[in-house]
This record gives structure tokens, sequence and C-alpha cells, in this order.
């Protein structure tokens, strides 16, 4: 007999009114405020229906596939209420406040357009302003293609190239690109990836040490994930693999990855997108939860729900680049009506300003986004707190003193006379002297256009304020980097294996094949242009497969490193230092288990074990300069075009290698017979079988005359007796060396210089 939750009648998706119509009935512009008014809102709504309606049945020995699927929503319903009651309890940590001004930002990108034959510019956010404040769950909303996702990408630092703009960090001016800004944040994207084959406990771990380093004790760092994992209704998923979690488990485990360095701001592009509306609702209420516990929470989002669009503080709405509103949501309806927008009783507001946004209700967008940028600064005026006006006057105690300030100093909060005079502490004489002077403090930052690439001004304050959030965590070093994604690369390939085998057992299986294509051709005189084919295709082969593998799979990399980078997981140095420390490893093993195989079968062991030795060697140096050829070429091509563009180059670097003379290449493409690692790599290995005075080959009895018994008349038949293995080498050695460089250099372009 088992016991069970059983929610009744009423399934807490539908009280929390997901996406789409039942939420828009269920929650309308005429009742909004009645709600507010009610309590009912979102995740608490959502509870107490779920909790008041829990009662317990009684499930029989045999159970329906309907029962089954029953009993498990009933399940999810409990959980998601106990999800939602953990929310509503959360103790997250505390964090300093985070204030983010920005004005007349700017994004433009760059691209050769072919029917104009020249590089065109294109603004895509057209000299935006705001603010994001902390304490506040602010959503950024617009219709496709409005440029919601590249201003979160401009606001986070993402997106540097073709920035301008102001920002402020609590009322400093910083730039996006600054080391400052960013350890501020952390973005979670929409499709973050997060390494199917670990566990949730070891991902979340692997990130603590990479984030918080080693001078926090392992148990506390235990201590602190299953507390994340708790507040954010995993902690049941402790041991199960990343890639079998739910679309919203992913989703919360991404956030709770970011938040083990508890970032005062999170940036999230569309953190609903692809979850179920009580997914949806859990989602949002726990970035709420975060929010109020003082980070600064800005999300994409896209069609919410009546009753989710109102867990949100605030709303920034993107129209073709331009703001058309920015404010509380509460006050979007209000602010709608006084442009003649009346949004319909029974309507759901979010539905009703992305109807007018896309133009469906003929207003004129240019007034809107006017009135929305006066209203943005009435707004601002109106919001000198307490804090600012004390600011103000500490500041200004100095100046109206007569004493000088000088040109570094703080700049100041807008504020009007109005406000001024009611401040006990302005004299009327020095009021108007007070006003003059923070519109000269503020005038230089206000009207200068700065690029945010560039830090524009020294970041004063941010350092000494006493918070422990705007002090960098000391991340892991450089070698703990290293080691931590060591292990990581290694957990990973033992959980899947299943390619790693494969790359084995082609080279194996490969290897029988061509050895049994070219059984014995090795030692004879009668057989030499047999085995010149066996060794060119070992090379070509041992080639491909050294560049494809890292071709293809290579660009997923990106992704992950991508994001972990962004977000301060680890450096570039460390990461590409342990993907090759296991690549390179990996595909020289492959290449040795082929040799010895093949070389074998081919009766090309019979001779001094040297000569094999550096075959081996040289057959390891040709696949891995490939590999290196492939790192590259995945790095700096989408896969599309380096599944097609790899291969190409292999095959013209190998052209130089075949049957192809010196003094026959026309002298335009003669630089590639010096840089082939394929010539190189074959003709070395010729070398070492035919070449380094080796006797006479076996001439059968049977046959009268052998005319390449001596492998020397071979050699110069081929016009390549004067090969010099160390220059084979060499010549090797730097291809690899210089492509994983210029990997490295373009990883960090791609990382540094978006
Ligand atoms: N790198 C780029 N090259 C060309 N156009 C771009 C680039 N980045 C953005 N855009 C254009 O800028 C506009 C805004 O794109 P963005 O992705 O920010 O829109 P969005 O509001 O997030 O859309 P969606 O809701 O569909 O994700 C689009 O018209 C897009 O085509």
């Amino acid at each position: 007999m088992t016991l069970l939750p059983d929610i009744k009648a009423t399934d807490a998706a539908t009280c929390c009114g997901g996406g789409g119509d039942a939420s828009s009935s269920a929650h309308s512009c005429g009742d909004s405020l009645k709600e507010q008014q009610n309590g009912c809102l979102g995740i608490n709504c959502c509870s107490l229906a779920a909790g008041s309606e829990t009662s317990i049945s009684e499930s029989g020995s045999s159970v329906s596939a309907t029962s089954v699927a029953k009993v498990n929503n009933n399940l999810n319903a409990f959980r998601l209420h106990n999800y939602h009651e953990a929310i509503a309890h959360a103790n997250f940590a505390q964090c300093d406040p985070v204030d983010i001004e920005f004005s007349n930002v700017r994004y433009e990108i760059r691209k050769f357009s072919f029917p104009e034959r020249k590089f065109v510019t294109k603004e895509i956010l057209h000299g935006l302003q705001g603010n994001f404040r902390s304490g506040e769950l602010t959503a950024i909303m617009g219709p496709s293609g409005a440029g919601k996702s590249t201003l979160l990408n401009v606001m986070s630092g993402f997106c540097t190239t073709g920035v301008t703009g102001n920002i402020r960090v609590n009322g400093n001016p910083m730039a996006t690109s600054s080391d400052r800004f960013r350890q501020l944040s952390c973005y979670i994207h929409q499709d973050d990836l997060l390494r199917p084959q670990l566990m949730v406990s070891e991902i979340m771990l692997m990130a603590a040490h990479l984030k918080l380093g080693f001078d926090m004790k392992k148990a506390d760092k235990l201590a602190l994930i299953k507390h994340i994992l708790s507040l954010l209704g995993l902690d049941h998923r402790y041991n199960v693999l990343t890639g079998k979690l739910s679309g919203g488990q992913k989703k919360r485990l991404a956030i709770a990855l970011e938040l083990i360095s508890n970032p005062p701001v999170l940036y999230l592009d569309e953190p609903t997108t692809g979850l179920d509306s009580s997914s949806c609702s859990s989602c949002v209420a726990l970035l709420k939860k975060l929010a109020s516990q003082g980070h600064t929470i800005v999300c994409t989002i896209h069609q919410p729900s009546a009753l989710i669009f109102e867990m949100f503080d605030k709303l920034y709405t993107v129209v073709d680049g331009h703001c058309m509103y920015q404010g509380r949501v509460k006050e979007l309806v209000p602010f709608l009506a006084d442009q003649q927008l009346v949004c319909p009783s029974y309507h759901n507001p979010a539905d009703f300003m992305l109807e007018v946004a896309v133009g469906e209700h003929q207003c004129d967008l240019n007034n809107l986004i006017e009135a929305a940028n006066t209203k943005y600064y009435a707004d601002a005026k109106g919001q000198l707190n307490t804090a600012d006006m004390s600011h103000i006057i500490t500041t200004l105690k100095d100046a109206i003193g007569g004493k000088q300030r000088s040109a570094s100093s703080e700049a100041l909060p807008e504020v009007s006379l109005d406000q001024l005079s009611s401040y006990s502490y302005f004299k009327p004489a020095q009021q108007e002297l007070a006003l003059d002077e923070i519109r000269a403090l503020n005038a230089p930052i206000d009207t200068a256009e700065q690029p945010l690439a560039n830090e524009t001004a020294p970041v004063k304050g941010l350092a000494n304020q006493p918070n422990e959030q705007l002090k960098p965590v000391v991340p892991a070093s450089f070698l703990m980097q290293y080691l931590l994604l060591m292990k990581l690369i290694l957990i990973c390939a033992r959980r899947n294996y299943f390619l790693l085998l494969a790359r084995i057992f082609s080279h194996v299986f490969i290897g029988i094949i061509f050895g049994y294509l070219y059984m014995n051709v090795g030692n004879s005189a009668t057989s030499v242009l047999g085995n010149y084919v066996y060794l060119y295709g070992s090379i070509l082969l041992l080639v491909y497969t050294g560049k494809m593998a890292v071709v293809l799979t290579f660009p997923l990399h990106i992704h992950m490193l991508t994001r972990e980078h962004f977000n301060r997981w680890y450096k570039l140095g460390p990461y590409f230092l342990s993907l090759i420390s296991f690549e390179i490893p990996f595909q020289s093993l492959c290449t040795a288990l082929y040799i010895m195989i093949s070389v074998h079968l081919t009766d090309n062991d019979s001779v001094d074990a040297f000569r094999i030795c550096y075959f081996m060697l040289l057959a390891i140096l040709a696949s891995l300069s490939a590999q290196a050829w492939g790192f590259f070429v995945g790095a700096t091509l989408p896969t599309k075009l380096a599944v097609f563009l790899g291969p190409i180059l292999a095959v013209m670097f190998s052209v130089f290698g075949f049957c192809t003379r010196y003094i026959d290449i026309t002298p335009l493409f003669r630089w590639m017979w010096h840089l082939s690692y394929f010539r190189a790599g074959f003709h070395g290995a010729l070398n070492a079988i035919y070449g380094m005075d080796r006797p006479f080959l076996e001439c059968p009895d049977s046959v009268m005359y052998c005319h390449f018994r001596s492998p020397k008349v071979f050699l110069k038949y081929m016009m390549i007796s004067d090969v010099h293995m160390s220059d084979c080498i060499l010549l090797m050695a730097i291809v690899i060396g210089v492509m994983h460089l210029l990997t490295v250099v373009t990883l960090w372009r791609k990382l540094n210089k978006r």
C-alpha cells in the first residue's frame, strides 16, 4: 500500500497561469489592482491553491497508465508546492546593492554586404537609457528581433565591440569590458549547455572549486552547494547526471552554478522559454526571491502570463532598438492609457503591450518612445532617496564651503531646485549655487559620449565600499584550474567512452584492413610501389582522423567555453592546455595502434627497429599536425564550413607529398610544398623505411630482375633521396606549435572581442 499526496481539482499549474490563454483570462488589465490588494499574486496564489486542496489517497497494486500519469502529475504538483513554499522561505545569501544606470547606449554591427560590395554598418540599439536597480526584478520585453538579447549582451559586457554610451555602476562610470564590471555580474544564456556527463553534485563542486578557489574548505563548499541546491529545489537531484534533468531543472541548475559566487547582478536570456507554466512560475518566483535579497536581476522574457508578468518589479520594453516603456509593471497600463491606448478589461497587459509594440493598435510608436523617455527622466528626478540626498549634502558641503572640488569628483544624481529647497540644510541663497554645482559636476560625463570598450574614468567608491561581493573572489590558481579541468575531461571521457572507443576501434580496424590489402609488401623488391601506396595511405588516414575528430567536436566545446569563461570559471590558458593534454596523447595512442598492427601485417617490421620507431614518430607528428590544424579550423570557422574546408586543406597539403616533384610545382604554390606537414610526414616515413642506407631488398628467385632492389634507386626514382629527417620533424613540430598558438589567439579574440 502506497500513500501518495493527491492534489485534487485545482492544478497548481493552472492556478499559476502559465502562458497563453488561461492566464490571460485569469488575470486581466482590469483586475490587476484588485488582485494586488488581495495579495494573491503568482507564487503565493499558487502555493495557497495547491496547499489548500491537498489530500491523501491510496493507490492499489494494479495501476493503469492514466493513474500512473496522474500520480506523476500529482507528485510534480506536490514538489512544486513544496518548492514554492521553499522559495517563499528561502534564505539566499544577502548581497550588497549594485545599481546600474545607462544612457545613450548604442550598438552597431559592421558586416560585408555582397550586393553593395562594401562593409556596411547597421545600428541595432539606438541610444537607450535606463537603469537596473538592486532589489528589483526587471523584465526586458519586446517583439521578436526588437533587440532584447542584444541589450542584455551589451549590458552584461558580453558584446563590447561596436558599443558606445555611458554606464554607471553605483554612480561611477565604468566600461563594460573592464574586469571590475565583469566581476559584478553573471550571464545565463538561453541555451546553456551543462556538461551532460557530470552529476549535479560534481558540476556544482567543480564550479565551487574554480570560482571560490581553495581558501575555502571543501566541507564548507559542500554545505554551500547543498544549501543552494535545496533553495532551488534541486537537492533531490544531487546525484543525477545533468543531461537527465528536465528543462526547468537545467535552468535552475544554471542559476545555481552562478549563485556559488553570489554575483550582485544576474542577467538571464529567456530563462522561461521552453518551460511549462508551473516551471515558468517557479523560475520567476526564484528570481524574484533573489532580487529581494539585494540582487539586481534582469531577464528577457517572451509573452508571460498576466500572473507571471506581475511578479516582475520593472519592465523595459524594446521596440526596434528603442525603448517604448520603462518603469514599474503596475504603471504600464496607466502609462499606455495616458497615450490613449486603453487596455481592454480581461486582457493581459503584457499581451496588450506587445500588440501595441507590433503596431496593432494604430498608435504612433515614435510618440510612445518619446513619452517613455520623458517618463524615464521624470522618474529619475523623483527617485532621489535619503541616501542620494545625504551623498549630495556631504559632497556639496565642501563645494559650498569654498573648498575646491577636484576634476575627478564623483558625479551626483540630477536634482531639481524644488527637491533641494525641501531639504532644510540648504539656505535659499545656497540652493541655486548647489544646483549649479551639481549641473557642473554632472555635465562632462552626461554629455560626452564615451566608448564603453575603454575605461573612461577611474572607478571610485566601488573598491572602497565595505562590500565583500565587489571584492574579486580569489579563484583557483592556473595550475589548479588546469588540474580541475583535466579531472573534468577524464570524468566526461569515462562516462562518454563510446566515442573514444569508436576512435580506437576504427584505427585498429583500418590497420587490419590496410595490413591485409598490402600483406608482406614491406621487405620485397617486387612490391616497393605497393609499400609506397601503403605508406601514403597510412599518412592520409592518420591526417584525416587527426583533423576531423576535432573539427567536428571542437565547436561544441567552444559554446561551453564561452559561457564558463565569461562567467569567470577559468582562464583560457588552463582550459586549452587541459584539452590538448587529453587529445594529444589519445590521438598518439590511436596512431600507434594503427602503425603497430599494419606494420606487422605488411612485414615492414622485419627491418631494423629504429626505422619503425622513426616511422611511428613521423606518423604521430603528421597526425598531431593535422589535429592542430583541426583545432584552428574548428575555432575559426562555423562547423558547416569547417567540415568541407578542413578536408580541402588536407588534400591541398597532401598533393605536394604524393608523386609531385618540387621542380614540377608552379612557383606560385611552392610555399605549400615547404609548409606541407603532410609532405614532411610522408617523405620522412619513406626515408625511414627505404633511406638511411637500408641494405638491398629481397628479390625472389622466380623474378629475373628487380629494378628497385636497391632502396636508393627507388628513392632517387621518386626524387626524394635528399630528405633530412631532422627537417621533417622540425617542420611538423613547428606546425603543431604555431597552429595551437593561432588557435589560442583566435579563441582569445572570440572570448574577449565580441
Ligand atoms: N551579429 C548580428 N548580425 C546581424 N544582425 C544582428 C546581429 N545581432 C543582432 N542582429 C539583429 O538585431 C536585431 C535584434 O536582435 P536580437 O537577437 O537582440 O532580438 P530579440 O529581441 O532578442 O529577438 P528574439 O526575441 O527573437 O530573440 C535583429 O534584427 C537581429 O537580426
